[in-house]
């Protein structure tokens, strides 16, 4: 079933609109057209309207917080929420400055379908304690309640990714294992999923169980992907991303 689904994402090849950052935006097209996806990353607010409205999903992240990219991902996201697109938000390094704070603030006065962060920006958004390193995820007790008190917080979805991910709405919680130690070590997987995750919201079922699929998805290539080798993953994983899915569907299936 699962691996039905993601065929036909496949054929459809849904365009997924990404304002990523200066740092990861190839890994992320990359990684989207791997997928069988169709990957846009636009530039200018005056072609946000235009570009939203071809777009199948919205993915947005504040990874470069400068003047010209907030009003980009200002333009975006009203888009979205007008055009009634899924959107996704990835609150990169919330913790790390006041500028980043404000501007999810703003961001997340409206509604979003999913937040996808990892232990430390999920505990900023659920709004308690939290040890994040700059990009990097600190040490955070209790995941599955913060993933869940975020998500309660911002009625919207959750995906808190780590060691193990947690997939949440606010009143069902999914801890999904999968994932390579390597994954942390490479910049943009957690924006690659951010992406990925909004390109599964346009699967023909429930969000929750598409942002659960997907996650899973991508754990389970994130795991095929390791051959010991830092610097074989990246180019790894968009070959396990771009093979049929059969491949490791059993993986998938077996996750849930
Ligand atoms: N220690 C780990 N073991 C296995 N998978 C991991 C580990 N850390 C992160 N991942 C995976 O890496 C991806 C990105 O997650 P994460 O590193 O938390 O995001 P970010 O890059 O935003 O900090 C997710 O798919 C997650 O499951
Ligand atoms: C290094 C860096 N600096 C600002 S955004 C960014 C990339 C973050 O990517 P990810 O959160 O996926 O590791
Ligand atoms: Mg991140």
């Amino acid at each position: 079933m699962e691996v039905q689904l993601i065929t036909s994402l496949q054929q459809r090849r849904p365009l997924v609109l990404a304002v990523t950052n200066f740092i990861t935006a190839g890994a992320v097209a990359n990684c989207l057209s791997a997928a069988g996806m169709s990957p846009l990353m636009p530039s200018d607010p005056a072609e946000a309207a235009e570009l939203v409205a071809l777009a199948d999903a919205v993915v947005v992240n504040i990874g470069s917080v400068g003047a010209e990219q907030a009003a980009l991902l200002r333009a975006v996201v009203t888009a979205a929420r007008q055009l009634k697109k899924p959107l996704v938000l990835d609150p990169v390094a919330v913790g790390a400055s006041q500028a980043r704070r404000q501007l999810i603030t703003e961001l997340l006065a409206g509604p979003v379908t999913l937040i996808r962060g990892n232990a430390s920006e999920i505990a900023v958004l659920a709004g308690a304690a939290s040890h994040g390193h700059g990009i990097d995820a600190g040490d955070e007790p209790n995941l599955a309640q913060v993933a869940a008190a975020c998500a309660k917080r911002h009625a919207c979805l959750v995906v808190l990714s780590g060691p193990v991910d947690y997939v949440s709405d606010g009143q069902h919680t999914k801890a999904l294992p999968g994932g390579s130690p390597l994954m942390p070590k490479v910049v943009g997987t957690g924006d690659m999923l951010s992406a990925f995750l909004a390109g599964c919201l346009t699967l023909p079922m429930a969000p929750l169980a598409a942002a659960e699929l997907g996650t899973a998805y991508f754990g389970q290539a994130g795991v095929q992907a390791d051959d010991g080798q830092l610097g074989h993953w990246l180019s790894n994983f968009l070959t396990v991303l771009a093979q049929a899915p059969h491949d490791f569907g059993k993986a998938v299936q077996t996750n849930d």
